[in-house]
Formats: C-alpha cells, structure tokens, sequence
C-alpha cells in the first residue's frame, strides 16, 4: 500500500491510517529481527556464550544512535528503544537457552535490574 505523506493528510481520520500502517510495518520487523534472535540463542547454546553479550549490546546501541543522528532523529530516543528492545531479546534468549542474566567477562556490568539500560551517553 502507497502512504499518503504527511503533508497530503488532510485531516486526523486520513492520517491515523498511515501511522497504523507504519506500525504494523514496525511489528514485522521486529518479528523477523526476533528470528534472528532465536537462532542466535540456539548457536549460542552450542558455542557456550551467554545471551548477553555487553560488548555488543554497546555495538548496537552505537550503530542505531549513529543512524538515528544521521536521519534526524533524537538519538536518546532511539537509544532508550533499543536498550529495550535489546533487553527483550536478551530475556528472550535466556529462556530459550534456560540461563539467568549472565556477562561476558571484561564487558561492562549489565545494571543491577540485569538490564543493558543506562543513561544516553552524552
Ligand atoms: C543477538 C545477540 O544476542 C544479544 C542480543 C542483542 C540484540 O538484541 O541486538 C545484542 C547482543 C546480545 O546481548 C548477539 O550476541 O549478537
């Protein structure tokens, strides 16, 4: 389906469509993205790793700050979204591998809640 642009919204009842359409758009990659996430918790029980991985947890959060900087997006926002949303998978991983909060050594500590959320880097 075409969206209408945001400018061509004449009013609230032609423009509230486009955002649900945008947020089911949303919702289909992060189904696909937790896909990703399942094998890696199947190719982890294998190698030993633990679903918490710091090193890349900070990786991710640098790329998508990075990202949203460059489109013009707050990338607090964005940082705080994906720390949740890298928390999710995290917890999703752990109960596919039937672990609890785990660190690789030298990483950062995840924060006592044994979450990867922390105040944006300024
Ligand atoms: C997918 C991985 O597992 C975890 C989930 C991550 C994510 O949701 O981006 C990042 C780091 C890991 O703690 C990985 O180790 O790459």
């Amino acid at each position: 389906m075409t969206r209408t642009p945001p400018h061509l919204c004449a009013d609230m009842a032609e423009l509230r469509p486009q955002i649900d359409e945008i947020d089911a758009a949303l919702i289909d990659l992060l189904v696909e993205r937790s896909g990703y996430i399942d094998r890696a918790a199947e190719i982890k029980a294998t190698a030993g790793l633990p679903a918490c991985i710091a090193d890349r947890v900070e990786e991710v959060v640098a790329n998508v700050r990075r990202h949203a900087s460059a489109r013009g997006l707050d990338p607090d926002l964005t940082e705080r979204i994906w720390r949740q949303l890298i928390d999710w998978s995290i917890a999703r991983e752990e109960a596919r591998l039937g672990t609890g909060p785990a660190q690789v050594s030298g990483a950062q500590p995840a924060s006592p809640a044994g979450s990867t959320s922390k105040a944006p880097a300024r």
